[in-house]
């Protein structure tokens, strides 16, 4: 592979066949002279390998050689490239993209559980075997934020990575704001539309959205980043009532990765979902779309904005790392030698420093609010703004309304310690809902 041949064709073995895998063999299929003249030679895909056989596919895999078992993809004596559409981060993905490297075989993957949790030691791997390990389709899928920061910016020290890393929650989020319906109806819809994981709580829950943050941590300041440490709150308490007090304030809600270098070099790494200004860009970013921005000391700051999943855009970022294989590509997987990244020192939760929203669902009843504002006084939080709504039903003694509370900027670990002791007041109804605000 490190010296591939301008004549011969690269040949591929494709393991997984689902959304991605089944829109890689079409893209190629379709494009085939396209891709021939700018790999610059012809790209074959020689084997293939999913769970059943028989499953109706729409593409046309009568010329491809079928095997049982993805490893046997590895000791194909024709295969140089493998290319990993399986899928997590542990199991036969994990253990075929080893061997593949192991076998001096090249590897594309869109598997950002994999990267995010392995990828220091296949990065070590690969360059202990001089083979390529791609993997643009793992971020963002179709948007090529991997190419951008390890080639674009790479001259660059960058200080603040993130964005909207998720398209199923986006998606689920959007709807929800538009039409009030609940979440679980459209995450069936997500689900239909192939942008959600095999196991949709990696999406919802933040994780997904974490893994692909992690990533961009690493590439873009050249830390090795423990998963763990990535602070991850996932859209699970996100109610329909809560777009709409936010829309009253002039937020909408998403989901957002951030990744930011402090002035002491730590990084703060974190996935929740925030409140967004309306008129900010990633606030306008809506469905299955996902934005990356960077900031950077000299490349000032950039977004890329494109869909975030799907067969279409997802093949076509797993196609162009193929291509770049063919070619030749030669950049080490991290855009530096592996060896080369330093371990992240990352802030704690109790560190954040942000200003929040919160509801509390409450007892109508005289003094509610100066008892909560007296806690949060306590606790030093200074309130921003405050919304009530009366109860609507005049009947009941006691209605429940909710309160939101927008905050200034705080210190998180102050405004945990205050809605613990908010939280045992006796006319607080049911646990309070704890949002970030994101202003720029
Ligand atoms: N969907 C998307 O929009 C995006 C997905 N990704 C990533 O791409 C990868 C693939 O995702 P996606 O295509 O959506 O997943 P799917 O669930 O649609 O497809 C997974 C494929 O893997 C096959 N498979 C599962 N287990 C095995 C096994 N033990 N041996 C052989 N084949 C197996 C399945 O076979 P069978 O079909 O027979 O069941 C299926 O073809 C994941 O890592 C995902 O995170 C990245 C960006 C976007
Ligand atoms: N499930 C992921 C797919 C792409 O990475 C998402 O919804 O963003
Ligand atoms: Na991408």
């Amino acid at each position: 592979m490190s010296n591939p041949s301008i004549s011969k064709p690269l040949k591929l073995g494709i393991a997984g066949l689902g959304t991605v895998g089944a829109g890689v063999v079409r893209l190629l299929q379709a494009n085939a002279q396209a891709v021939t003249h700018k790999a610059g030679r012809s790209i074959e895909i020689v084997a293939i390998s999913a769970k059943s056989k028989n499953k109706d596919r729409g593409i046309d895999l009568s010329h491809i050689q079928w095997v049982d078992n993805p490893m046997d993809l590895v000791s194909h004596p024709d295969i140089d490239v493998i290319v990993e559409l399986i899928g997590g981060a542990s199991g036969i993905a994990y253990d075929l993209v080893c061997a593949a490297l192991k076998a001096h075989k090249g590897v594309v993957t869109a598997n950002k559980a994999l990267i995010a949790l392995h990828g220091n030691e296949l990065a070590k791997l690969a360059e202990e075997k001089n083979v390529p390990l791609l993997f643009e389709a793992a971020v963002a899928g179709g948007i090529p934020v991997i190419k951008t920061i390890k080639e674009a910016l790479t001259p660059d020290r960058l200080k603040r990575i993130g964005g909207i890393l998720n398209g199923t929650c986006n998606y689920i989020l959007t709807a929800m704001a538009k039409t009030g319906c609940a979440f679980n109806d459209i995450l069936k819809e997500t689900q239909e539309l192939g942008y959600a994981e095999a196991d949709p709580s990696m999406d919802i829950d933040g994780f997904d959205a974490a893994h692909k943050l992690a990533i961009l941590a690493s590439l873009g300041f050249g830390h090795t980043i423990h998963f763990k440490d990535v602070f991850v709150e996932g859209i699970r308490g996100i109610n329909p009532d809560d777009l709409r007090y936010a829309k009253e304030l002039g937020y909408t809600i998403k989901l957002i990765g951030i990744a930011q270098q402090h002035h002491d070099e730590r990084i703060e790494l974190r996935v929740h979902p925030a409140l967004l200004p309306c008129d900010t860009p990633l606030a306008r970013v809506d469905g299955v779309t996902n934005a990356v921005f960077t900031e950077g000391e000299f490349s000032g700051r950039l977004m890329l904005e494109g869909a975030g999943a799907g067969e279409g855009p997802t093949s076509t970022a797993v196609s162009a790392d193929i291509i770049d294989i063919a070619r030749g590509s030669t950049i080490p997987m991290w855009g530096t030698d592996w060896k080369e990244l330093t371990p992240a020192t990352v802030v704690s939760r109790n560190e954040f420093n942000k200003a929040y929203y919160i509801r509390l669902m409450v007892q109508d009843k005289p003094g509610v609010v100066a008892d909560i504002a007296t806690i949060l006084k306590e606790h030093n939080v200074s309130l921003r703004s405050l919304l009530q709504h009366g109860a609507t039903n005049d009947t009941d003694d006691t209605p429940i309304v909710p309160i939101i509370l927008v905050t200034h900027k705080t210190k998180e670990e102050s405004l945990l310690q205050a809605l613990q002791a908010i939280q045992q007041l006796p006319v607080i109804t049911e646990k309070h809902i704890m949002l970030r605000i994101e202003e720029a």
